[in-house]
């Protein structure tokens, strides 16, 4: 079984929490993406978690230097997990680690653009991380030849705790589930869906089943 986590890729905190209203009762985590935290910042993380006390609120901040302040500022926001990204340095990673000891938060790695996501996930492990997101962003996503496949296979002989990231959707989810992932990333699925909710219970009965 893995937990379903929402990634809201919209700009407005208003559009993100209307979304995450409609799926809530089907999703573990609520992202905040990259995008929605540049365009509201630490206003739009903390209107997320009062909106949603009871759920995990994960900011997809992709640090990627000064790891401990920015985790700081994500948990002081009401965050339960900052993204760091896996292609920076170790220390950015211990930093944030350190912070979210201080919290009882969670640090999950981004291995986007890392060439050797397995490795770099066991390491990121290794260095405290709670989950490490197997990810091919929608840059990669939109590269001729791409397939998920590579992320599944991956997540197969990882061996720690991962989600996948990158074009999870009701094609995919079953596949995804079988690999052992912690949790499954789903985003355009749900938020570019005609009835996101009903997407969302779809994809929550397949990562459950
Ligand atoms: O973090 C992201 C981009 O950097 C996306 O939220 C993540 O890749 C989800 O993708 P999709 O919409 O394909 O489910």
């Amino acid at each position: 079984m893995a937990k379903l986590q929402v990634a809201i890729d919209l700009l407005n905190i208003d559009d993100a929490i209307a979304l995450a209203t409609k799926v809530a009762p089907y999703i573990d985590i609520i992202e905040l993406g990259t995008p929605l935290i540049k365009s509201e910042g630490l206003t739009g993380i903390r209107k997320m978690k009062d909106a949603f006390p009871d759920k995990l609120v994960l900011a997809d901040f992709k640090t990627a230097d000064a790891g401990e302040l920015e985790a700081n500022m994500a948990f002081g926001a009401g965050a339960d997990y900052i993204t760091v990204l896996g292609a920076t340095g170790d220390s950015t990673i211990a930093g944030a680690v350190k912070a979210a000891k201080e919290h009882g938060k969670g640090v999950v790695v981004d291995t986007i653009g890392v060439k050797d996501r397995v490795k770099r996930a066991q390491e990121a492990i290794a260095l405290g991380a709670e989950f490490v997101e197997l990810h091919a962003g929608l840059d990669e996503q939109a590269e001729d030849g791409y397939s998920i496949q590579v992320l599944i296979d991956e997540a197969t002989r990882a061996g720690v705790a991962v989600s996948i990231a990158g074009g999870v959707n009701l094609s995919s989810i079953t596949a995804v589930k079988k690999s052992g992932v912690t949790v499954a990333v789903a985003g355009a699925a749900i938020y570019g869906a005609k009835d996101p909710a009903n997407a969302a219970k779809e994809l929550q009965e397949l990562a459950m089943a």
